[in-house]
């Protein structure tokens, strides 16, 4: 801690300085996400600088007292291979310093909750380099307990997207239930949420980011997965998907609905002896591939609401990346298999769904009583961003700041 953060919180009265939970770490397959809560304005990461403007902070709308109600939360992501650099983050943040004390009898013990696979993969490595015990929450309920306190507290959280057009939806709090979260991370999972803490993973398929990062490393030789999605603006997936038209001599197959350009088979050319690897384009492959697995992945989510009977699926997690083309993808995927009686909408905070559930698990937070005025411009580098711009910051930086009460 700097000593202007020290200066600030002396000043603050006595019951404000009693520690304070205030990170929550979400460590997936690829990614590990933070959430923390800082009083002080000024006490962010260098590079996150730019986005925190004085108005998309300060917001005063005269409601109840809350611990976090004079501060922001601030969001922050790092690659799973990169633990250490997320470790030295913390420590020099110090943000493990302000996690909740437990007295145990010869010294406090800091505890964080933690959730994701790596919560229990990383739990020695917490401990060992930061002093950190990680209490672990299960990824599924954080994840609901993410999501359903963006879809009633932050009001343009949830978008269609379809031909290029991003469309916010209000949600109608008494019409939220039942839904279907389709969490697209290294792998996806597929949940069917009928209330607060009331849901079932009802599907999964292997078949996510990982397999987008991981095939396409391969294939293509990208160094980031910025990079990777970022050629796929740019590439043809007819070059390599096999059509229809290809199959069908450049006619539709009219009879049963498909048109001489659909994908008759995602990769199918490649199959052609004449053709090595090295003679496709990696923009061409980025494309293809990610046609591929968000169209699967949209299928599937189509079939799963199909099966209970619902009609809006949420999609999140970070392989959506606020991508133009993986959301279009997936859209047309759940419009073209539903006949448009299944909705496709993507959730803002993608991959921060898990993080924010387990902040939220504190005790002392609690989302129902921040207030949606607090959270509602949680991230708004997001708004200022062109559809399609990529992300390439390390960090997403965010929140909100409620200076009167
Ligand atoms: N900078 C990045 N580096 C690596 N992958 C990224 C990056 N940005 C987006 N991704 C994509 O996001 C996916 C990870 O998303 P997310 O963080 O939601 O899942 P996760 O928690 O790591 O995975 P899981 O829940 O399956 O353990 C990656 O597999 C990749 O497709
Ligand atoms: C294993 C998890 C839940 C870890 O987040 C995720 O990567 C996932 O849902 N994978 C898909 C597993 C399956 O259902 O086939």
């Amino acid at each position: 801690m700097d000593l202007k953060d020290e200066a600030s919180i002396a000043m603050l009265p006595a019951e404000s300085r009693a520690p304070m939970p205030h990170l929550a770490i979400d460590i997936g397959g690829s990614l590990i996400k933070l959430v923390y809560y800082s009083r002080d304005g000024d006490w962010l990461p260098e590079d996150n600088k730019i986005w925190s403007s004085k108005e998309s902070l300060g917001v005063s709308n005269g409601e109840g007292n809350h611990p976090l109600s004079e501060g922001r939360l601030h969001f922050a992501k790092f690659e799973t291979s990169k633990i250490n650099d997320c470790i030295e983050f913390i420590r020099s943040k110090q943000l493990h310093v302000g996690g909740q004390h437990h007295e145990v009898p010869s010294k406090n013990k800091i505890i964080i909750k933690a959730t994701g696979g790596g919560a229990f993969k990383f739990t020695d490595l917490f401990k060992e380099k930061l002093g950190i015990v990680l209490d672990k929450e299960d990824e599924m309920d954080c994840l609901v307990a993410g999501v359903n306190f963006l879809l009633k507290a932050v009001q343009r959280e949830a978008f269609f997207y379809m031909d290029g057009q991003k469309q916010f939806v209000q949600i109608d709090h008494k019409d939220l239930y039942p839904y279907l979260l389709v969490n697209i991370g290294s792998g996806v999972s597929m949940i069917k949420v009928d209330g607060d803490g009331k849901f079932e993973r009802v599907s999964g398929t292997s078949v996510g980011g990982g397999t987008f990062w991981g095939l396409g490393r391969l294939l293509t030789k990208c160094q980031s997965f910025d990079e990777l999605l970022e050629l796929s603006h740019v590439g043809n997936n007819r070059v390599i998907d096999m059509l229809v038209g290809d199959i069908y001599g450049g006619t539709d197959y009219a009879k049963i609905g498909l048109s001489s350009t659909n994908i008759a088979s995602s990769f199918g050319k490649a199959i052609s002896v004449d053709k090595e690897l090295e003679d496709y384009q990696p923009e061409d492959i980025s494309r293809s591939l990610l046609r591929m697995i968000s169209n699967n992945i949209g299928q599937i989510a189509y079939l799963n609401a199909l099966r209970y009977g619902l009609k809006r699926i949420f999609f999140g997690g970070f392989f959506i990346r606020g991508h133009a083309y993986t959301m279009d993808t997936i859209s047309v995927a759940v419009h073209y298999w539903s006949k448009g009686e299944a909705q496709a909408m993507f959730l803002r905070h993608e991959g921060f769904l898990g993080a924010l559930g387990a902040f939220a698990s504190y005790e002392r937070h609690g989302f129902d009583d921040l207030t949606a005025h607090q959270l509602a411009q949680l991230c708004p580098r997001r708004e200022s961003c062109s559809e399609g711009t990529l992300h390439s910051a390390p960090h997403c930086d965010v929140i909100k700041e409620k200076k009167t009460l």
